[in-house]
């Protein structure tokens, strides 16, 4: 890469804006990511207070395996690579079942 390839004064305008409008299209998609992600977890913390009540364990591999073979198929009809998406889900579930184990901890 140039030295100049960050330089804005070096780009085309139109590029320029082009570059702008997308990256502002960026930032709202990042803004709904975190606040989706934000409701997902409020929903899964009162799960996890549920089954702490109820002595359930704090992960459902079943119910996993649903959800991903969904989300594989939702992410192909929508052209996202299905790998992506399934790695994506299982990250975000690693971190839910450690907030459950936090619940189930505190609850003992
Ligand atoms: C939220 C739950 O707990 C865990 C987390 C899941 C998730 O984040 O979607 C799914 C299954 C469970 O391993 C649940 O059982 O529904």
């Amino acid at each position: 890469m140039s030295d100049t390839a960050n330089d804005s004064s070096a780009i085309d305008p139109a590029v320029r804006a082009e570059l702008t409008r997308l990256r502002e299209s960026i930032d709202n998609i990042d803004a709904a990511v975190v606040h989706m992600l934000a409701e997902r977890f409020k929903c899964t913390q009162q799960v996890g207070v549920l089954k702490a009540e109820h002595q359930l364990p704090p992960a459902d591999p079943a119910r996993e395996a649903r959800q991903i073979a969904r989300l594989r198929e939702l992410a192909e009809s929508a052209r996202l690579d299905p790998a992506f998406a399934e790695k994506l889900l299982n990250f975000i579930i690693a971190e839910v079942i450690r907030h459950h184990e936090t619940i189930a901890d505190g609850a003992r």
